[in-house]
């Protein structure tokens, strides 16, 4: 059984619609699903604000290629434009760990290099896994990061989540 704990983020079109996408894809797969956030975009800061949610997934025969993957195919139905880094789009699903995998391909860094550091992973993350653990950095929990600009929308909830 692999584990893997994904993010989600879209900030074009109808964002919400693009994250109950991903959990409509993986339902055979869903552990958790976190709340909803409205986020103020980091990186490129001159961009609209993004959705972010984490969703967490376990499968017998899919390993961390197979979780990137089914990512990547859910981006492409979002009509994802790759363009420029940290920009604007439809639908981003990053691998943040796979239980009991470190990777150094540059096309699947795992853990994800930037996930320590983003609260938008680690705020919704820690909603569906307080004890949650990255390895290399030790637990969640006591991760030092800004909550600044991440606020959580109740009204949003995605369908297959911990509160429907
Ligand atoms: N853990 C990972 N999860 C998803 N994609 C990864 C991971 N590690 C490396 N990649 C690679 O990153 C590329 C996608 O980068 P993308 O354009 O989505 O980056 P980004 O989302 O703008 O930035 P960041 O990766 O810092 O969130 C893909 O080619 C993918 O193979
Ligand atoms: N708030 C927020 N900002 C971002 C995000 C994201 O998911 N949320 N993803 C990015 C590209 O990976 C760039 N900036």
């Amino acid at each position: 059984m692999t584990r893997a704990v994904l993010s989600i983020g879209s900030n074009l079109g109808d964002r919400f619609a693009y994250l109950q996408s991903v959990v409509d894809g993986l339902r055979p797969f869903l552990v958790a699903v976190s709340p909803v956030y409205e986020t103020a975009a980091w990186g490129v800061e001159d961009q609209p604000d993004f959705l972010n949610a984490v969703v967490v997934v376990a499968a017998d025969d899919v390993d961390e290629w197979g979780w990137l993957r089914r990512g990547q195919a859910l981006e492409n139905a979002a009509g994802r434009v790759r363009e420029k880094r940290w920009g604007p789009r439809t639908l981003d699903v990053d691998v943040v760990t796979v239980d009991g995998v470190t990777s150094e391909h540059p096309e699947l860094l795992l853990p994800h290099p930037g996930a320590h550091e983003r609260a938008t992973v680690l705020i919704p993350w820690l909603d569906v896994e307080p004890d949650a653990v990255l390895p290399g950095h030790g637990p969640v929990a006591a991760l030092k990061f800004s909550s600044e600009g991440v606020r959580r929308r109740e009204d949003l909830v995605l369908s297959g989540g911990v509160n429907s």
